[in-house]
C-alpha cells in the first residue's frame, strides 16, 4: 500500500472583518460549480430579496454563521468541496476579536492557511498575528490573498508593496511555503478563473494553486507514534482471545513483525497484526483509525502509546510550552487545569511564565504573570504524571496539548511543546 494522503487538503481562512472571507469561498464554490442546485437557489432568492443585482456569495458561508451567532455552538463552520483533482474542508473562522482563538482552532489541523489582505489597507496588526499563528502552528502552506484588487485600480504595484510587506515581517518567522496571489474575490479574479485585468501576474489563480499544492510530505512519516485509545476484547466465541489496542496512529508507519515498546511503562514486544475496518492490514501509516495485536500479554490502557522502540518520544513532567490562552478569564498564578495530550489526561500547573510575544515585532516580552485571552506566551508546566512528547515541529499531535478548566470544563488554552 502506498502513503497517499495527496487526495484530501484542509485549509483555514483568516483575514480581519470584512477582508473579504465569505465572499472568496462563496466564489470558490460557485465557480468550482460546488454549490447544490438548491442552495443555489436559495442564495438567488435571498439576495433579489436584499435587492443584490447578481449572487451575494457571502450568503454560502452566513447561513452557517447565522447559525453560529444565535446558539455559540461553534466557533469555526466546516465546509466541504472536491473538485476532480482533490477534496477539499475549508475551516471558515469569523473574523472578530478572539481570532487567535478561532484560528487555532480551525488551523491546527490545516495543510494551508490562506491570510487574506485587503488591497487597499495592506499589512495590518491582524496579517501579522494570523501570519505569526501559522507559523506557531506549523501550517506547511501559507497562501497570502491579496483581495479587492478591483478597489485598486489591479495595480501591480499595490500587490508589490503587500508582498514585500509581509515577506519582511515573515522572514523572522519559521514558515516553509510562501505564495502570493492577486485576487478579486467579488469579481472572480484569480479565484477559479485567470483573471483578465491582471496580466502582469504569471502566477497559477487559488484554485488550481490549492489543487496542485505537494501536501504528501506534510506528516511525519518518520516517528511512528500511536496513543492507545481504547482496549478492545470482543466476547464473540471466535474472538475470544483477542485483545486489540484501538485508536488513530498520530504519525508514522506500523507493520506487523514491528518490535515496539508501551509507554509509559516501558515493556516491549512485536506487533502480531493490524487490523483496519476492512480487514488486516500489512502496513499502517498516519491518520489511519486501526487496531493492534501484540505477540506479548501486555497491561495496556488508555492513554498508553505504541511506538517503535528504536524511535521513543520523550517521557516528561516538565514541558516548555508555546501557549494560546484561548478563554476570558485570565490564568491564575499556579492554578491546575487538566492537560489533554493525545488520549492522556493529566492534571498540570504553569509553573511559570517565561515571556510573552509583542505579535507586532516578534519581540519577547517580560509576563506580568498573568495570561489573558489572545496572549501567546512560553510557558513552563508541570504535570502530575509523565506525557509522552515530541517537539511540535517534529510532531503537531504528540507536540500539542490543550488546558481545561475543571471548574467550567472550558478550553482555556492551546499549547505547542518546543
Ligand atoms: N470590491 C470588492 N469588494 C469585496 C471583495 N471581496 C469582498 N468584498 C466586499 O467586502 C465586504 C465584506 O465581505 P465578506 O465576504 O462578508 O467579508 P468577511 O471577511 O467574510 O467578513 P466577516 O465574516 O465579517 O469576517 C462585502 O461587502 C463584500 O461584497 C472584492 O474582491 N472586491
Amino acid at each position: 500500500m502506498k502513503i497517499d494522503n495527496s487526495q484530501l487538503l484542509r485549509f483555514t481562512t483568516a483575514g480581519s472583518v470584512d477582508d473579504g472571507k465569505s465572499t472568496l469561498i462563496g466564489r470558490l464554490l460557485y465557480d468550482s460549480k460546488s454549490i447544490f442546485e438548491d442552495q443555489l437557489e436559495a442564495v438567488e432568492n435571498t439576495s433579489k430579496q436584499k435587492g443584490h443585482e447578481g449572487v451575494d456569495l457571502a450568503l454560502f458561508t452566513d447561513g452557517l454563521r447565522d447559525e453560529r451567532e444565535q446558539g455559540i455552538t461553534i466557533d469555526v463552520a466546516y465546509r466541504y468541496f472536491t473538485t476532480p483533482r482533490r477534496k477539499f474542508i475549508i475551516a471558515d473562522t469569523p473574523g472578530h476579536i478572539q481570532y487567535t482563538r478561532n484560528m487555532v482552532t480551525g488551523a491546527s489541523t490545516a495543510n494551508a492557511a490562506l491570510i487574506l489582505v485587503d488591497a487597499r489597507h495592506g499589512v495590518i496588526e491582524q496579517t501579522k498575528r494570523h501570519a505569526f499563528i501559522a507559523s506557531l502552528l506549523n501550517i506547511p502552506h501559507v497562501i497570502v490573498c491579496v483581495n479587492k484588487m478591483d478597489l485598486v485600480d489591479y495595480a501591480q504595484e499595490s500587490f508589490r508593496a503587500i508582498t514585500e510587506d509581509f515577506e519582511e515581517f515573515a522572514s523572522k518567522m519559521l514558515i516553509s511555503d510562501i505564495r502570493y496571489i492577486p485576487i478579486s474575490a467579488l469579481n472572480g479574479d484569480n479565484v477559479v478563473n485567470r483573471s483578465e485585468n491582471m496580466s502582469w501576474y504569471q502566477g497559477a489563480p487559488l484554485l488550481h494553486t490549492l489543487e496542485t499544492m505537494h501536501i504528501s510530505s506534510d506528516i511525519n512519516k518518520v516517528d511512528a507514534r500511536f496513543p492507545v485509545q481504547t482496549v478492545l476484547r470482543p466476547q464473540s466465541k471466535e474472538h475470544l482471545d483477542y485483545r486489540g489496542y484501538a485508536g488513530r496512529i498520530s504519525s508514522g508507519v506500523f507493520r506487523p513483525g514491528d518490535k515496539v515498546s508501551v509507554l509509559p511503562s516501558g515493556f516491549s514486544s512485536v506487533i502480531k497484526a493490524i487490523d483496519g475496518p476492512n480487514g488486516s492490514l500489512e502496513e499502517a501509516f498516519a491518520p489511519m483509525s486501526v487496531s493492534i495485536t501484540l505477540e506479548d500479554d501486555i497491561d495496556i490502557s488508555r492513554g498508553d502509546m505504541i511506538v517503535r522502540t528504536n524511535n521513543q518520544p520523550e517521557a516528561t513532567q516538565d514541558l516548555e510550552v508555546m501557549l494560546c490562552w484561548l478563554n476570558n478569564k485570565p490564568s491564575q498564578p499556579r492554578a491546575k487545569y487538566s492537560i489533554l495530550h493525545t488520549t492522556n489526561d493529566q492534571k498540570a500547573m504553569i509553573k511559570e511564565i517565561v515571556h510573552k510575544i509583542d505579535i507586532q515585532t516578534l519581540n519577547r516580552v517580560p509576563a506580568d504573570g498573568e495570561l489573558q485571552m489572545n496572549d501567546i506566551c512560553k510557558v513552563r508546566i508541570r504535570t502530575t504524571k509523565p506525557l509522552m512528547v515530541d517537539v511540535y515541529r517534529e510532531n503537531r499531535t504528540t507536540g500539542s496539548l490543550v488546558l481545561v478548566d475543571d471548574a467550567t470544563n472550558e478550553t482555556v488554552a492551546a499549547g505547542m511543546i518546543v
